[in-house]
Protein backbone atom coordinates (compact mmCIF):
# COMPACT_ATOMS: atom_id res chain seq x y z
CA UNK A 1 0.00 0.00 0.00
CA UNK A 2 3.06 2.63 0.72
CA UNK A 3 4.70 1.83 -2.73
CA UNK A 4 3.52 3.91 -5.30
CA UNK A 5 1.87 2.48 -8.13
CA UNK A 6 4.09 0.97 -11.19
CA UNK A 7 2.14 1.90 -15.07
CA UNK A 8 2.55 0.62 -18.06
CA UNK A 9 4.59 2.64 -20.78
CA UNK A 10 2.73 3.64 -24.34
CA UNK A 11 5.96 5.80 -24.71
CA UNK A 12 6.79 4.83 -28.70
CA UNK A 13 3.61 1.97 -28.40
CA UNK A 14 1.16 1.72 -31.12
CA UNK A 15 -2.53 2.63 -29.25
CA UNK A 16 -5.61 2.15 -31.34
CA UNK A 17 -8.58 4.09 -30.51
CA UNK A 18 -12.05 3.28 -32.14
CA UNK A 19 -14.46 6.25 -31.82
CA UNK A 20 -11.15 8.69 -31.23
CA UNK A 21 -12.38 11.23 -33.43
CA UNK A 22 -14.96 12.48 -30.79
CA UNK A 23 -15.46 13.00 -26.63
CA UNK A 24 -13.68 10.51 -24.44
CA UNK A 25 -12.16 8.34 -27.27
CA UNK A 26 -10.12 11.85 -28.61
CA UNK A 27 -9.35 12.82 -25.15
CA UNK A 28 -8.01 9.61 -24.91
CA UNK A 29 -6.23 10.33 -27.95
CA UNK A 30 -4.83 13.02 -27.82
CA UNK A 31 -3.71 12.06 -23.77
CA UNK A 32 -2.36 8.78 -25.84
CA UNK A 33 0.22 11.27 -28.04
CA UNK A 34 1.14 13.14 -25.10
CA UNK A 35 2.72 9.96 -23.31
CA UNK A 36 4.45 9.56 -26.91
CA UNK A 37 2.95 6.73 -28.63
CA UNK A 38 1.70 6.39 -32.03
CA UNK A 39 -1.97 7.04 -32.12
CA UNK A 40 -4.35 5.52 -35.01
CA UNK A 41 -7.81 6.65 -34.31
CA UNK A 42 -10.78 5.12 -36.25
CA UNK A 43 -14.37 6.48 -36.79
CA UNK A 44 -16.71 6.68 -39.69
CA UNK A 45 -16.81 10.54 -40.54
CA UNK A 46 -13.61 11.76 -42.33
CA UNK A 47 -14.08 15.42 -41.76
CA UNK A 48 -14.29 14.84 -37.70
CA UNK A 49 -11.16 12.28 -38.24
CA UNK A 50 -8.94 14.45 -39.67
CA UNK A 51 -9.75 17.75 -37.80
CA UNK A 52 -8.93 15.27 -34.68
CA UNK A 53 -6.23 14.10 -36.24
CA UNK A 54 -4.51 17.72 -36.23
CA UNK A 55 -5.09 18.17 -32.88
CA UNK A 56 -3.58 14.48 -32.02
CA UNK A 57 -0.60 15.81 -33.98
CA UNK A 58 -0.26 19.22 -32.01
CA UNK A 59 0.07 17.08 -28.70
CA UNK A 60 2.80 14.94 -29.86
CA UNK A 61 5.82 15.33 -28.17
CA UNK A 62 8.29 13.53 -30.78
CA UNK A 63 8.88 14.87 -34.28
CA UNK A 64 8.37 11.08 -35.32
CA UNK A 65 5.50 10.17 -33.62
CA UNK A 66 3.36 8.35 -36.28
CA UNK A 67 -0.42 9.65 -36.02
CA UNK A 68 -3.26 8.54 -38.34
CA UNK A 69 -6.96 7.86 -38.68
CA UNK A 70 -9.34 5.21 -40.77
CA UNK A 71 -12.54 5.63 -41.66
CA UNK A 72 -14.83 2.44 -40.92
CA UNK A 73 -17.33 1.38 -39.51
CA UNK A 74 -16.54 -1.18 -36.69
CA UNK A 75 -19.97 -3.02 -36.44
CA UNK A 76 -18.39 -4.23 -40.05
CA UNK A 77 -16.35 -7.50 -38.92
CA UNK A 78 -15.12 -8.01 -42.18
CA UNK A 79 -14.02 -4.51 -42.78
CA UNK A 80 -12.57 -3.88 -39.40
CA UNK A 81 -10.65 -6.48 -39.35
CA UNK A 82 -8.86 -6.22 -42.55
CA UNK A 83 -7.98 -2.54 -41.62
CA UNK A 84 -6.68 -3.81 -38.17
CA UNK A 85 -4.24 -5.98 -40.39
CA UNK A 86 -3.52 -3.24 -42.14
CA UNK A 87 -2.15 -0.94 -39.32
CA UNK A 88 -0.37 -3.77 -37.92
CA UNK A 89 1.99 -3.19 -41.09
CA UNK A 90 1.90 0.35 -41.67
CA UNK A 91 2.07 1.41 -38.35
CA UNK A 92 3.44 -0.94 -36.17
CA UNK A 93 2.62 -4.00 -34.17
CA UNK A 94 -0.71 -2.93 -31.51
CA UNK A 95 0.10 -2.43 -28.34
CA UNK A 96 -3.16 -1.47 -27.06
CA UNK A 97 -6.71 -0.98 -28.25
CA UNK A 98 -8.83 1.34 -26.67
CA UNK A 99 -12.85 1.33 -27.51
CA UNK A 100 -14.41 4.16 -27.34
CA UNK A 101 -16.91 3.98 -30.34
CA UNK A 102 -20.59 3.75 -28.86
CA UNK A 103 -23.85 6.17 -29.09
CA UNK A 104 -26.87 6.12 -26.72
CA UNK A 105 -30.34 6.62 -27.84
CA UNK A 106 -32.92 6.86 -25.01
CA UNK A 107 -36.68 6.14 -24.75
CA UNK A 108 -39.46 4.04 -23.37
CA UNK A 109 -38.71 0.58 -24.37
CA UNK A 110 -41.98 -0.03 -26.45
CA UNK A 111 -40.62 3.09 -28.63
CA UNK A 112 -37.58 1.72 -29.55
CA UNK A 113 -37.95 0.41 -34.05
CA UNK A 114 -35.91 -2.83 -35.01
CA UNK A 115 -33.77 -0.20 -36.45
CA UNK A 116 -33.20 2.02 -33.13
CA UNK A 117 -32.42 -1.37 -31.25
CA UNK A 118 -29.98 -2.88 -34.23
CA UNK A 119 -28.20 0.72 -34.26
CA UNK A 120 -27.46 0.38 -30.64
CA UNK A 121 -26.37 -3.09 -30.53
CA UNK A 122 -24.13 -2.96 -33.48
CA UNK A 123 -22.45 0.11 -32.41
CA UNK A 124 -22.38 -0.61 -28.69
CA UNK A 125 -21.86 -4.10 -28.38
CA UNK A 126 -20.60 -5.58 -31.91
CA UNK A 127 -18.38 -2.56 -32.45
CA UNK A 128 -16.31 -3.34 -29.27
CA UNK A 129 -16.08 -7.04 -30.06
CA UNK A 130 -15.32 -6.91 -33.31
CA UNK A 131 -12.27 -4.87 -33.10
CA UNK A 132 -11.34 -6.97 -29.58
CA UNK A 133 -11.31 -10.16 -32.09
CA UNK A 134 -9.51 -8.44 -34.31
CA UNK A 135 -6.29 -7.41 -32.31
CA UNK A 136 -6.42 -10.84 -30.06
CA UNK A 137 -4.14 -13.25 -32.52
CA UNK A 138 -1.28 -10.84 -32.36
CA UNK A 139 -1.58 -9.94 -28.87
CA UNK A 140 -1.73 -14.02 -28.18
CA UNK A 141 1.70 -14.41 -30.56
CA UNK A 142 3.39 -11.63 -28.20
CA UNK A 143 2.02 -12.26 -25.18
CA UNK A 144 1.45 -8.60 -25.02
CA UNK A 145 -1.40 -5.95 -24.87
CA UNK A 146 -3.96 -4.22 -23.23
CA UNK A 147 -7.83 -4.28 -24.48
CA UNK A 148 -10.21 -1.35 -23.36
CA UNK A 149 -13.91 -1.22 -23.38
CA UNK A 150 -15.77 1.30 -22.24
CA UNK A 151 -19.06 0.98 -20.61
CA UNK A 152 -20.84 3.25 -18.63
CA UNK A 153 -22.34 3.67 -15.31
CA UNK A 154 -25.25 1.56 -16.90
CA UNK A 155 -23.48 -1.59 -17.48
CA UNK A 156 -24.24 -2.09 -13.46
CA UNK A 157 -27.50 -0.40 -12.83
CA UNK A 158 -30.43 -0.35 -15.02
CA UNK A 159 -32.27 2.71 -15.35
CA UNK A 160 -35.09 4.40 -16.59
CA UNK A 161 -35.02 5.37 -20.79
CA UNK A 162 -31.71 3.12 -21.22
CA UNK A 163 -33.30 -0.17 -21.57
CA UNK A 164 -31.87 -0.99 -24.90
CA UNK A 165 -28.48 0.93 -24.44
CA UNK A 166 -27.92 0.17 -20.83
CA UNK A 167 -28.67 -3.82 -22.41
CA UNK A 168 -25.83 -3.00 -24.65
CA UNK A 169 -23.58 -1.65 -22.26
CA UNK A 170 -24.51 -4.98 -19.29
CA UNK A 171 -23.30 -7.09 -22.62
CA UNK A 172 -19.86 -5.32 -22.48
CA UNK A 173 -18.95 -6.27 -19.16
CA UNK A 174 -20.31 -9.89 -19.75
CA UNK A 175 -17.50 -9.73 -22.57
CA UNK A 176 -15.48 -7.95 -20.89
CA UNK A 177 -14.88 -10.17 -17.67
CA UNK A 178 -14.67 -13.47 -19.74
CA UNK A 179 -12.00 -12.36 -22.06
CA UNK A 180 -10.53 -11.12 -18.66
CA UNK A 181 -9.84 -14.90 -17.73
CA UNK A 182 -9.21 -15.98 -21.47
CA UNK A 183 -6.47 -13.17 -22.09
CA UNK A 184 -4.72 -13.31 -18.67
CA UNK A 185 -2.62 -16.45 -19.20
CA UNK A 186 -1.17 -14.12 -22.55
CA UNK A 187 -0.70 -11.34 -20.14
CA UNK A 188 -2.91 -9.68 -22.19
CA UNK A 189 -5.13 -6.91 -19.76
CA UNK A 190 -8.44 -6.21 -19.82
CA UNK A 191 -10.21 -3.19 -18.31
CA UNK A 192 -13.96 -2.00 -18.30
CA UNK A 193 -14.35 2.10 -18.59
CA UNK A 194 -17.99 3.10 -16.30
CA UNK A 195 -18.44 6.43 -17.05
CA UNK A 196 -20.91 8.62 -15.68
CA UNK A 197 -22.41 11.11 -17.68
CA UNK A 198 -19.58 13.28 -19.60
CA UNK A 199 -19.87 16.44 -21.61
CA UNK A 200 -19.18 14.97 -25.17
CA UNK A 201 -20.95 15.94 -28.62
CA UNK A 202 -22.72 12.24 -28.28
CA UNK A 203 -24.41 13.41 -24.80
CA UNK A 204 -25.61 16.53 -26.43
CA UNK A 205 -27.32 14.25 -29.42
CA UNK A 206 -28.43 12.00 -26.41
CA UNK A 207 -29.79 14.51 -24.73
CA UNK A 208 -32.61 15.16 -27.18
CA UNK A 209 -34.03 12.07 -27.15
CA UNK A 210 -34.15 11.91 -23.58
CA UNK A 211 -36.96 11.44 -21.02
CA UNK A 212 -37.55 14.21 -18.00
CA UNK A 213 -37.27 11.05 -16.18
CA UNK A 214 -33.74 10.02 -17.26
CA UNK A 215 -32.59 13.65 -16.79
CA UNK A 216 -34.25 14.29 -13.68
CA UNK A 217 -31.83 10.59 -12.14
CA UNK A 218 -29.03 11.72 -13.89
CA UNK A 219 -28.57 14.76 -11.89
CA UNK A 220 -27.99 12.88 -9.47
CA UNK A 221 -24.85 11.26 -10.90
CA UNK A 222 -23.67 15.16 -12.15
CA UNK A 223 -21.77 15.99 -15.19
CA UNK A 224 -18.20 15.22 -15.96
CA UNK A 225 -15.78 16.46 -18.88
CA UNK A 226 -14.05 13.60 -21.33
CA UNK A 227 -10.75 15.19 -20.06
CA UNK A 228 -11.43 13.52 -16.57
CA UNK A 229 -12.83 10.64 -18.04
CA UNK A 230 -10.09 9.89 -20.48
CA UNK A 231 -7.07 10.56 -17.94
CA UNK A 232 -9.14 7.40 -15.55
CA UNK A 233 -9.54 5.55 -18.47
CA UNK A 234 -5.71 5.51 -18.66
CA UNK A 235 -4.67 5.54 -15.38
CA UNK A 236 -6.67 2.10 -14.83
CA UNK A 237 -5.85 0.41 -17.89
CA UNK A 238 -2.23 1.43 -17.31
CA UNK A 239 -1.52 0.58 -13.87
CA UNK A 240 0.49 -2.39 -13.24
CA UNK A 241 -1.96 -4.82 -9.98
CA UNK A 242 0.54 -7.31 -9.47
N1 LIG B 1 -20.91 10.84 -22.97
C1 LIG B 1 -21.42 10.12 -21.98
O1 LIG B 1 -22.23 10.59 -21.18
C2 LIG B 1 -20.98 8.71 -21.79
C3 LIG B 1 -20.46 7.97 -22.82
N2 LIG B 1 -20.12 6.66 -22.60
C4 LIG B 1 -19.59 5.86 -23.70
O2 LIG B 1 -18.35 6.41 -24.10
C5 LIG B 1 -18.16 6.18 -25.50
C6 LIG B 1 -17.89 7.52 -26.19
O3 LIG B 1 -18.98 8.36 -25.99
P1 LIG B 1 -18.93 9.92 -26.39
O4 LIG B 1 -17.55 10.38 -26.32
O5 LIG B 1 -19.99 10.59 -25.61
O6 LIG B 1 -19.42 9.83 -27.91
P2 LIG B 1 -19.26 10.80 -29.18
O7 LIG B 1 -20.55 10.71 -29.90
O8 LIG B 1 -18.78 12.14 -28.79
O9 LIG B 1 -18.13 10.06 -30.04
C7 LIG B 1 -18.41 8.80 -30.55
C8 LIG B 1 -17.29 8.37 -31.46
O10 LIG B 1 -17.56 7.06 -31.97
C9 LIG B 1 -17.54 7.07 -33.39
N3 LIG B 1 -18.47 6.07 -33.90
C10 LIG B 1 -19.79 6.00 -33.67
N4 LIG B 1 -20.32 4.97 -34.32
C11 LIG B 1 -19.31 4.37 -34.99
C12 LIG B 1 -19.23 3.26 -35.87
N5 LIG B 1 -20.30 2.53 -36.18
N6 LIG B 1 -18.01 2.91 -36.37
C13 LIG B 1 -16.91 3.64 -36.06
N7 LIG B 1 -16.94 4.70 -35.25
C14 LIG B 1 -18.13 5.06 -34.72
C15 LIG B 1 -17.90 8.51 -33.75
O11 LIG B 1 -17.49 8.91 -35.04
P3 LIG B 1 -18.41 8.71 -36.37
O12 LIG B 1 -19.80 9.03 -35.97
O13 LIG B 1 -17.81 9.62 -37.37
O14 LIG B 1 -18.24 7.27 -36.75
C16 LIG B 1 -17.14 9.26 -32.68
O15 LIG B 1 -15.78 9.32 -33.01
C17 LIG B 1 -19.43 5.48 -25.98
O16 LIG B 1 -19.21 4.10 -25.96
C18 LIG B 1 -20.45 5.85 -24.94
O17 LIG B 1 -21.46 4.90 -24.84
C19 LIG B 1 -20.27 6.06 -21.39
C20 LIG B 1 -20.75 6.76 -20.34
C21 LIG B 1 -21.16 8.13 -20.44
C1 LIG C 1 -28.13 5.64 -3.53
C2 LIG C 1 -28.45 5.50 -4.96
C3 LIG C 1 -28.31 6.81 -5.70
C4 LIG C 1 -28.64 6.59 -7.10
C5 LIG C 1 -28.15 7.72 -7.92
C6 LIG C 1 -28.20 7.32 -9.33
C7 LIG C 1 -27.43 8.25 -10.16
C8 LIG C 1 -26.97 7.52 -11.33
C9 LIG C 1 -26.81 8.41 -12.48
C10 LIG C 1 -26.48 7.60 -13.65
C11 LIG C 1 -26.37 8.48 -14.81
C12 LIG C 1 -26.44 7.69 -16.08
C13 LIG C 1 -25.10 7.29 -16.59
C14 LIG C 1 -25.21 6.89 -18.00
C15 LIG C 1 -24.18 7.56 -18.81
C16 LIG C 1 -24.21 7.10 -20.20
O1 LIG C 1 -23.75 6.04 -20.49
C17 LIG C 1 -24.83 7.95 -21.22
N1 LIG C 1 -24.74 9.33 -20.92
C18 LIG C 1 -24.21 7.61 -22.53
O2 LIG C 1 -23.85 8.67 -23.34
Amino acid sequence: LLTPKRTKNIDKKHVVITGGSSGIGRCVAILAARKGANVTIIARNLEKLSKAEKEIKEACIYKDQIISSVSVDVSNQQSIQKEITKLEESVGPIYMLVNCAGMAICGKVEDFDEEGVKTLINVNYLGTLYPIQSVIPKFKERQDGIIVLTGSQVSLMGMFGYSIYASCKFALRGLAESIYMELKPYNISVTLALPPDTDTPGFEIENKTKPQETKLISEAGGLVQPETVAEKLLQDALVIIF
